[in-house]
């Protein structure tokens, strides 16, 4: 048997948010460490729900770090000083990201091509020793070497982790992984590194795992928002049965529900949306007709009850 990797939950902008994580946590588990979404600079400033977002008061899951995104160092160094103020020890740097807004701004994957920004954003890493940094990358923007020539700055530094997705930015989401520049990255990088990218089953996981053993961990996103059992049977070496699955959903459901019922001010039609999210990603495989009656519903009502439909088939 091979060892049982850490998995670790990616952050997903505007599905993995608070209410999410502390609900997965207490419901399914199965999660080494959670992440923020990233928090970035608005017109010099914190978005409102970035702040909320990362208050400890608010988060109730075991191992959660926090994600910045920034162009510069001095952009980098104020997310961190609100980190810092908020207590966290661990801190990950985005440089994955692909969404041309930011990236054309050489946030994310879009400074990947410019190894001297990358040096002087990196620079953070060794001004503030007391922060365990980890970061969070793609292979380039658009071609792999980018993060090969990257690779001697990223092993000068004091890194705990790095997590690589290995596609470029100008592909999106588009596209097959690409395993064998991971390898090349692998064989490049003397960090523990963590796979990350269309991981969707158990199978997977111990594909990725033997394809190659010096892992330090996995992270998975949409698998995980698709079955949020995932880790825990991961963990436990068993798929839950059809009721366990049902019975642990529902409640995960009903938490993130009251949660934003209780938080929300914008009404019925704001706690919609927000709760069709939920669905974005889930449980693709379920019945279409249950499935499109949640999505379709048009007031919290029609909701509820497509929901009730859900969570009562045989
Ligand atoms: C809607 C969406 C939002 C995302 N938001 C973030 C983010 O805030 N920070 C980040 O590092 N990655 C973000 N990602 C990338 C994921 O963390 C992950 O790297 C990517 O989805 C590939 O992993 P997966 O195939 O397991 O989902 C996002 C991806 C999606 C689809």
């Amino acid at each position: 048997m091979p060892k049982t990797l850490p998995i670790h939950f990616a952050p997903l902008q505007g599905y993995t948010e608070v209410f999410y994580r502390n609900a997965h946590a207490a419901c399914f588990g199965g999660i080494d460490t959670y992440y923020t979404p990233f928090v970035r600079l608005e017109k010099g400033g914190f978005r409102h729900r970035d702040v909320r977002g990362i208050d400890p008061g608010n988060n109730q899951v075991a191992h959660l770090i926090p994600q910045l995104i920034a162009p510069s160092f001095e952009k980098a160094e104020k997310i961190l000083s609100l980190f810092i103020e908020k207590g966290y020890k661990e801190v990950d740097i985005n440089m994955g990201c692909p969404f041309p807004m930011l990236a054309k701004r050489h946030n994310g994957s879009g400074i990947l091509p410019y190894p001297e920004e990358v040096q002087t954003l990196l620079s953070l890493i060794t001004e503030y020793p007391q922060i365990s940094f980890s970061i969070k990358m793609r292979l380039g923007w658009e071609d792999p070497e980018e993060c090969l020539k990257l690779a001697p700055i990223i092993n000068e530094l004091p890194l705990r982790q790095v997590v690589m997705h290995p596609r470029l930015g100008k592909q999106q989401y588009k596209g097959e992984v690409d395993l064998k520049a991971f390898e090349a990255f692998q064989n490049a990088c003397k960090h523990p590194l963590i796979y990350n990218g269309d991981i969707n089953s158990v199978e997977d996981i111990h594909r990725i795992q033997e394809q190659f053993p010096g892992l330090a961990g996995i992270m998975i996103g949409r698998g995980l928002l698709a079955n949020p059992a995932l880790a825990l049977e991961y963990r436990q070496n068993r798929a839950l049965e059809f009721d366990e699955m049902r019975e642990k959903l529902q409640s995960m459901h009903k938490c993130v529900y009251n949660q934003y019922a209780e938080q929300l001010e914008g009404g019925d039609e704001q706690l919609l949306n927000k709760m069709k999210t939920f669905w974005e990603y889930l449980m693709p495989q379920a019945d279409r007709k249950l499935l499109k009656a949640i999505h379709k519903s048009t007031s919290l009502n029609k909701y509820n009850q497509a929901i009730l439909a859900f969570f009562n088939q045989r």
